[in-house]
């Protein structure tokens, strides 16, 4: 266990899923069992302690490949360094608030954030962006980041991924394991699109093992919904499984993708399947030597077509609220 240890930065540290993520990370599972990590906190200063609490149970877990915790409230400080970057922390929306006061508010985080990894992160740094709404927050940070490539910023939709997996999972008794090549298109959102089309269940078509009224009526919207149904089921917002759906997320990107499957990830559009330029869209991406690609050449049928219009124009709304706003 010689190598440099890798800058992991992570905000909103001390919230619930800063509390779930952060021991996963410490203990090897975001990048392997051979690579040392430091963390570096970021919390609003209000926040200092708890996250500082959250500092001494890391050291209390003597983990072997942790090698060093900073704690800090100025996100200079925070990406200085940064090779992988958690964006977790973000305004929520709370009662009264409109959908663009809560992407100016988010804008306040995410601006000053993609301009401090702009300006501190180390060369090779991947942004995954989990605080919502995270594809338009994505956006926001990528935006401020001028020198950063801009396919090293992505969003989080593997938990939604997740989920679908596991939803067609308890439909057709399949293990997860024998599910391949699902989708989710389009936003982090109740408009996103859970797709089995392509989907594979031990090599055969997953589309022919469930009928149409089943996908329209019943998986599109509990997976589209289930993080509401967690709201509304735990009194809190996922946390445990958005930790888990983070470090699939990046160990996915740094590890890559099992030959003939891919995952979803929403990444900054190049202009496939229709979905404009720039935004950060959830698509189908195989991954390899730490890059990903989105896999092309896939027929979309009408079914698919207007669900992924619908999202993806969900997105471009949010992108004109926030050019509206000076945000980007
Ligand atoms: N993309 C996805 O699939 C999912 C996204 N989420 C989102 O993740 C975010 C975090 O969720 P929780 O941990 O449950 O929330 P939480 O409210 O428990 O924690 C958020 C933390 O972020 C901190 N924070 C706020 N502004 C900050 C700033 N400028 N810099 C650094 N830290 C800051 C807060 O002090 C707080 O400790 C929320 O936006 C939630 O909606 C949650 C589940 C799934
Ligand atoms: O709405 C939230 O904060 C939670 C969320 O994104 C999810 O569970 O998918």
């Amino acid at each position: 266990m010689s190598r440099t240890p890798v800058t992991v930065t992570v905000t909103g540290a001390a919230g619930q899923i800063g509390y779930a993520l952060l021991f996963r990370v410490a203990s090897g599972q975001l990048l392997g069992p051979d690579t040392p990590v430091r963390l570096r906190l970021l919390e609003i200063t209000p926040a200092l302690s708890a996250a500082e609490g959250t500092a001494m149970e890391l050291d209390d877990s003597a983990f072997p490949l942790l090698t060093g915790i900073d704690i800090t409230d100025d996100p200079d400080v925070a990406f200085d360094g940064a090779n992988v970057a958690l964006l977790v922390g973000a305004r929520p929306r709370t009662k009264g608030m409109e959908r663009g006061d809560l992407l100016e508010a988010n804008g306040g985080i995410f601006k000053p954030q993609g301009r401090a990894i702009n300006g501190h992160a180390a060369d090779d740094v991947k942004v995954l962006v989990v605080g919502n709404p995270a594809n338009t927050n994505a956006l926001i940070a990528k935006a401020a980041a001028p020198d950063v490539p801009a396919e090293r910023f992505t969003a989080m939709t593997r938990l939604d991924h997740n989920r679908a997996l596991s939803q067609l999972s308890k439909k057709t008794g399949a293990p997860v394991d024998q599910i391949s090549r699902l989708t989710i298109w389009g936003n982090h959102s109740a408009t996103q699109y859970p797709d089995v089309f392509h989907a594979e269940i031990a090599g055969k078509s997953a589309a022919e093992a469930v009928d149409e009224a089943w996908l329209a009526d019943e998986f599109i919207p509990t997976v589209a919904k289930r993080g509401a149904a967690i709201i509304e089921a735990r009194g809190a917002s996922s946390a445990a499984s958005a930790a888990n759906a983070a470090i699939d997320h990046v160990h996915t990107w740094v590890n890559g993708t099992k030959e003939g499957d891919w995952t979803s990830m929403a990444v900054p559009s190049d202009g496939s399947y229709g979905v404009p330029e720039g935004l950060i869209s959830s698509f189908p991406v195989t991954t390899a030597n730490g890059s990903y690609e989105i896999v092309q050449g896939l027929d979309i049928n009408a079914f698919s077509r207007a669900r992924i219009d619908a999202s993806v124009r969900e997105l471009a709304e949010e992108r004109e609220a926030v050019r509206g706003l000076g945000l980007i």
